[in-house]
């Protein structure tokens, strides 16, 4: 921090007073905020979202589902204490949480000031008003003060110092005891991934930058344009004196500013497109239904996401080289038509513009055939990834590369002939011109216009040569980019499906329940969870796995699930636990159809550990592993909570052998857990998740007798309703 941030941070939160909203009124601020940073709302508030809490630890919570409610979503900003104000600067809109002397309030930030000093905040009043940053990161910096703000407080009160140093060093002496504590700076209000296309457009101005690329290309070709005829017909009349030159100079100069103001617009709206197609592809792969994202395989979607990043970088590089191109083109256009060939020069430039065109189209088909033989590859290598140990263990070594080899030449091929066709499209782009030209200048020369005439007509060529080759890159970067959206196309459609709950307009979006709308305890006399008359099918099988399914749960049940292997046990715990949809009959839970919930209302209910081969040890801590269902950041307490569950569940022992306990690192690239170690691990995060209904598949098989009884005692124990899938 520079001294003169520091003077302004040394303020205390007081005056925040009047300016912050209380928590009861934080779904308010969420509103007003919304409206005043152009954010879209529904026209009707269908759903519900609770009571605000009195508890500040639960007021992300309670945020969250209030932006859920209208359609939008908050984004944690997590960072150390010292780094807030740095987070505050690229926060905005956001909601903050700060300290006042009315305890944890809501501050609505709309923006921040471009020299970083003031910030815009909506007051509860919902007036604009500016204030001191640093008012703010005090406020939120405040919220981890607490114990070492007193003790801070009483020593500086010994000693005898002028009010603005002691307020200095006590910033300072809180800065360097809390440096490493970390606590959230802000939540950024912002559009789910999912929400529809024409809001994230209008959310990032996409139409002003996109006319202002538009102008500022224009504008570039006016003055290269007027300093080309100003030294033009200087130099065909024969007067080139120190005025033109001037004049063609400062044409030029001119043109220098508005490219590199091109470059930026394009580059910002680049960068902004960019992630938030990153953004949807993440949440649309995160949705993709469970079945179709199976059916593909591991390896197609790890090629289908490597494709994604091509296919952005072609959309974005090829809609501004087009853009810019057909600019170009129009301003030659019009000047080979006040050109000596007139409408015959640009018929010319018209019709070989369509020819080029034929073969990019051309050039389609041998981009699919690269791109599917570039995705089979992938896909094959990330299955012989997979089966690697397998392939080592069973099959013998002269067999191991025979299909790779075919896959390579067929890769081959397909390269081979893509490149020939854009070698062909480039080439003629750059060769065809020529006659092109011939056609623009040549009745000049033949009617013996004068020099001024022909020149005009060199011009147009020499513009066409140019456009024509940026509209033939930009128009097979953009044919190339269609090729590739069909492969990452499913990704993209469940992201925009997955925000369809959250539709904008409220036309079609049925009234969902929140979690918090569920929070109390279910009555015993009622049904929790009711199964009537279930079907469901595989899309790829002739047969059904359910038939008539049906069963009714009661709380404080425990439910044991039979059956024979393939029997349908884990399709039924997958459609309970919400990752897939009945074919047909009913789901309920505390009497609400599976439609009516949202996502996350239904998984704050229900929550299960899958058989082994569908659950996974991620590279992280042991902590994240276990608390993976739990709000992030996580708390001490939730960390208190899974240490208790770990001796529990009889995992003390490794927690103890572990060098950094339960921050230790594992997974593939730490330490490798045992197969009954990881199963444990399973049922502690699924009890973690204080849900009313857990769903243990098949989670003793890899436990000894004696190990399993404990597990079982604990999860009898902590599971308020319990369903366990064993075999016979
Ligand atoms: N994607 C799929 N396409 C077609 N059939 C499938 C698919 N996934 C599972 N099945 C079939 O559905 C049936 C039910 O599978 P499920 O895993 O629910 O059985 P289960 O009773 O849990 O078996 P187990 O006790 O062996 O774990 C099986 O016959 C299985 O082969």
């Amino acid at each position: 921090m520079t001294r003169a941030s520091e003077e302004r941070a040394a303020r205390p939160a007081e005056p925040l007073a009047g300016l912050v909203w209380p928590m009861a009124r934080g779904a308010e601020a969420l509103e007003a905020l919304a409206r005043s940073a152009g954010l879209p709302l529904p026209r009707t508030r269908a759903k519900v979202v609770g009571q605000a809490p009195t508890d500040p630890n639960r007021l992300g919570e309670w945020l969250d589902a209030a932006a859920q409610s209208q359609g939008l979503e908050l984004d944690l900003a997590y960072t150390r204490h010292g780094e807030v104000e740095k987070a505050l600067l690229r926060a905005s809109p956001a909601l903050l949480d700060v300290v006042t002397s009315e305890g944890v309030q809501v501050a609505a930030l709309l923006r921040v000031s471009a020299s970083g000093r003031t910030a815009r905040v909506i007051a509860p009043d919902e007036t604009e008003r500016d204030v001191p940053l640093a008012w703010l990161t005090s406020g939120v910096q405040a919220l981890v003060e607490g114990t070492q703000a007193s003790t801070v407080d009483r020593v500086l009160s010994r000693a005898a110092m002028p009010e603005p140093q002691r307020l200095l060093a006590r910033r300072a002496l809180l800065g360097a005891q809390l440096a490493n504590t970390h606590l959230v700076a802000s939540r950024t209000l912002r559009l789910p991934p999912g929400a529809r296309l024409v809001h994230h457009l209008k959310a990032l101005s996409t139409a002003p930058r996109l006319a202002l690329v538009l102008v500022l290309a224009i504008l570039i070709q006016v003055c290269v344009l007027s300093a080309w005829w100003l030294i033009g017909r200087g130099a065909f009349e024969g007067q080139l004196d120190h005025g033109w030159l001037w004049a063609w100079a400062l044409m030029g100069l001119t043109a220098v500013p508005l490219q590199a103001a091109l470059a930026w617009t394009q580059g910002s709206l680049a960068l902004d497109l960019s992630a938030l197609l990153r953004r949807r592809l993440l949440a649309g792969a995160l949705a993709m239904p469970v079945d179709e994202a199976k059916r593909g395989g591991i390896g197609e979607y790890v090629g289908r996401t490597f494709e994604s990043a091509g296919m952005e970088q072609m959309a974005l590089a090829g809609s501004f080289t087009s853009l810019l191109a057909v600019v170009d083109l129009t301003l030659a256009g019009s000047v080979t038509l006040s050109g000596p060939a007139g409408m015959l020069g640009l018929v010319a430039l018209g019709g070989y513009c369509v020819l080029l065109g034929v073969l990019v189209a051309r050039q389609s088909l041998l981009f699919r055939g690269w791109t599917e033989a570039r995705v089979v590859m992938t896909h094959a290598l990330i299955e012989r990834m997979l089966g690697h140990r397998t392939r080592l263990a069973q099959e013998q070594p002269s067999r191991w590369h025979e299909e790779e080899d075919q896959e390579l030449a067929r890769y081959s091929d397909a390269s081979e002939r893509w490149d020939a066709g854009t070698a062909r499209v480039t080439t003629l782009a750059r060769r065809g011109l020529l006659p092109v030209a011939i056609i623009a200048i040549l009745p000049g020369v033949l009617a013996g216009a004068n020099t001024a005439s022909i020149a005009v007509g060199v011009g147009a060529a020499l513009l066409g040569a140019r456009a024509v080759m940026s509209l033939a890159v930009g128009a097979l970067a953009l044919m190339g980019s269609r090729v590739l959206f069909s492969a990452v196309r499913p990704m993209l459609d469940a992201a925009r499906l997955s925000g369809a709950a959250g539709d904008q307009d409220g036309k079609d979006a049925a009234p969902q329940v929140t979690p918090l709308a569920a929070t109390e305890a279910p009555s015993r006399s009622q049904a929790l969870l009711e199964v009537r008359d279930v079907y469901f099918k595989h899309p790829a099988s002739p047969r059904a796995v359910l038939e008539g399914a049906s069963v009714v749960i009661h709380p404080g049940e425990r439910v044991l699930l039979e059956g024979a292997s393939g029997s349908g046990k884990s399709t039924l715990a997958s459609i309970l636990t919400g990752l897939r949809r009945q074919g047909s009959g009913v789901v309920l839970l505390r009497g609400l159809d599976m439609s009516t919930w949202t996502q996350d209302g239904w998984g704050a209910q229900i929550a299960g550990a899958p058989q082994f081969h569908e659950n996974h040890i991620i590279s992280g801590t042991l902590a994240m592993n276990l608390l993976l269902g739990r709000a992030w950041p996580h708390t001490q307490d939730d960390v208190k909570l899974a240490r208790e569950l770990c001796e529990e569940l009889g995992l003390g022992d490794l927690l103890q052998r572990m060098p950094a306990g339960i921050l230790q690192m594992v997974g593939e690239r730490g330490w490798q857990l045992s197969h009954g170690e990881q199963s444990r691990i399973f049922v502690a995060r699924a009890l973690l998740q204080r849900v009313q209904v857990v769903v243990l598949d098949e989670a003793f098989g890899a436990l000894d007798p004696v190990t399993m009884r404990k597990v079982m005692a604990c999860v009898e124990q902590r599971a308020p309703t319990l369903i366990v899938i064993a075999h016979p």
